[in-house]
C-alpha cells in the first residue's frame, strides 16, 4: 500500500515537473514588438470587440502600447471599465506613456458598450461611434462564445452564430464608410481551427431542428472565414484590407460553459497551463494583422502564428461565401 502510494506520488510529482519544463523550455510564440516601436499605432483608431478579456484584453494592451487609441466594444461596461483601470495601471507600471486624451503621443482608451447579441446594441453602438469618431483605422472582429447551451439572441438567432458571425457582420457592414475614408485600414477577424468541423447549413441556421453546440461553434467560425473572403472581393481596390486569424489554443474564459468536474478542475488546469499560450502569445497574430507594415495591402488570407497559413476548401468556396453574405443581409435587415 504504502509503496503504491509513494509510486503514486512520484508519478504526480513527475507529471508536474514535465508539464512545468514543456511549458518553460517548449516552444513559445516570441512578442512581436519591443519598446523600441512604441510610435508605432500612434494617431491610429483600433475598434476591439470583446477587449475586456482574453485575447482581445492582450490585443487591446499591446496596441495601446504602441500609441493607438483602443475602442474597447465590450458588453458589460463594469467588467470593460474594470479592465481599462487594469490595462491603464499595467502600462504606467511598465513604463509605458501617460494615457489619456492631454497626453501627445500617448494611447487612449474608451470603454463603449456593444452586445453583439442584439442587433439594437449594435446599431446605437455604431451610431455613436459615427457621430464621435473621426476616423476607424482598424476593426478587429475578436468577440466570441463557445459552445454555450442552447439559446437565442436578442433577435431571435441561435446564439454562437448570432453573436460570432451576424453581430459582427453588421458591425463591419455599418462601420465599412469610416473605415473606407479612413484608408489604408485594416479589418481583422478572429476565427478558429475548429472552423473544420463546421459546415453552413442554410436549411437550419438558427438549429431549430438539431442543437449541437460544437458544431454551431464550428459553423460560427467557418462564417467568419467565408465572410472575411468575401469581404475581401467586395473590397478591391478600396485600400480596405481584411484578413482572418486563428489564434491557436489559448488560456482565457472562453471556455466558460464547459462544465467539468470539480475533481478533475485541477489537473485541467495545470493542462491548459501547460499546453495552452499565453493570452499575450495568443494575441500576437491579431497585434500583427492590425499593425505590422508586413502585411500591408494583404487582403483575403488566413493566418496562424504571424504566417499565412492553407485553408480547406469548404472555407475558400465563393458560392457559399456569397450565399451566406446574401442570407446574413436578409438576417440582419440591411438588405438594400
Ligand atoms: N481561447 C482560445 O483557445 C481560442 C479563442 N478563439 C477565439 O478568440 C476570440 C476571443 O476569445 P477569448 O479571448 O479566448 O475568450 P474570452 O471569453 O476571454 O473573451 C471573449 C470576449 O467576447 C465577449 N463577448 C461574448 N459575447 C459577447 C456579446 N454578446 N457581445 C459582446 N461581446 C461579447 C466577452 O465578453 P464578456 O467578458 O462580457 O463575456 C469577452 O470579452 C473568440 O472569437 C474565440 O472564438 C479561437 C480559437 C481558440
Ligand atoms: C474549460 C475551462 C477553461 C478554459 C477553456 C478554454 C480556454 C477553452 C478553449 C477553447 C478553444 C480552444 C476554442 C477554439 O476555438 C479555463 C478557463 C482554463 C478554466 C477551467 C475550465
Amino acid at each position: 500500500m504504502a509503496v503504491a502510494t509513494v509510486a503514486a506520488l512520484l508519478a504526480a510529482l513527475g507529471g508536474a515537473l514535465w508539464l512545468a519544463a514543456r511549458r518553460f523550455v517548449g516552444p513559445s510564440v516570441k512578442r512581436l514588438h519591443r519598446g523600441g516601436d512604441s510610435g508605432l499605432m500612434h494617431g491610429k483608431t483600433v475598434l476591439i470587440t470583446g477587449a475586456n478579456s482574453g485575447l482581445g484584453r492582450a490585443t487591446a494592451a499591446e496596441l495601446l502600447r504602441l500609441g493607438a487609441r483602443v475602442i474597447m466594444g465590450c458588453r458589460d461596461r463594469t467588467r470593460a471599465e474594470e479592465a481599462a483601470v487594469q490595462l491603464r495601471r499595467e502600462i504606467c507600471q511598465a513604463g509605458g506613456p501617460e494615457l489619456g486624451p492631454d497626453s501627445s503621443g500617448a494611447g487612449e482608451l474608451v470603454v463603449k458598450e456593444l452586445d453583439l447579441a442584439s442587433l439594437r446594441s449594435v446599431r446605437s453602438f455604431c451610431q455613436e461611434v459615427l457621430q464621435e469618431e473621426p476616423r476607424l483605422d482598424v476593426l478587429i472582429n475578436n468577440a466570441g462564445i463557445f459552445q454555450c447551451p442552447y439559446m437565442k439572441t436578442e433577435d431571435g438567432f441561435e446564439m454562437q452564430f448570432g453573436v460570432n458571425h451576424l453581430g459582427h457582420f453588421l458591425l463591419t457592414n455599418l462601420l465599412l464608410g469610416l473605415l473606407k475614408s479612413s484608408a489604408p485600414s485594416r479589418i481583422v477577424v478572429v476565427t478558429s481551427k475548429l472552423y473544420k468541423y463546421g459546415d453552413i447549413n442554410f436549411e437550419d441556421l438558427n438549429s431549430e431542428q438539431n442543437y449541437n453546440k460544437s458544431f454551431c461553434y464550428s459553423r460560427s467560425k467557418l462564417a467568419n472565414i467565408l465572410f472575411t473572403r468575401e469581404l475581401a472581393r467586395r473590397l478591391e481596390g478600396t485600400n480596405v484590407t481584411v484578413n482572418v486569424l486563428h489564434p491557436g489554443m489559448v488560456r482565457t474564459n472562453l471556455g466558460r460553459h464547459i462544465h467539468i468536474p470539480l475533481l478533475v478542475k485541477p489537473l485541467f488546469n495545470l493542462v491548459t497551463w501547460a499546453f495552452f499560450k499565453t493570452p499575450l502569445e495568443g494575441a500576437q497574430t491579431s497585434i500583427y494583422l492590425a499593425s505590422s507594415p508586413e502585411v500591408e495591402g494583404v487582403s483575403g488570407k488566413y493566418f496562424g502564428d504571424c504566417k499565412e497559413e492553407e485553408l480547406l476548401p469548404k472555407a475558400m468556396d465563393e458560392s457559399v461565401a456569397g450565399k451566406l453574405w446574401d442570407v446574413s443581409e436578409v438576417m440582419v435587415g440591411i438588405l438594400k
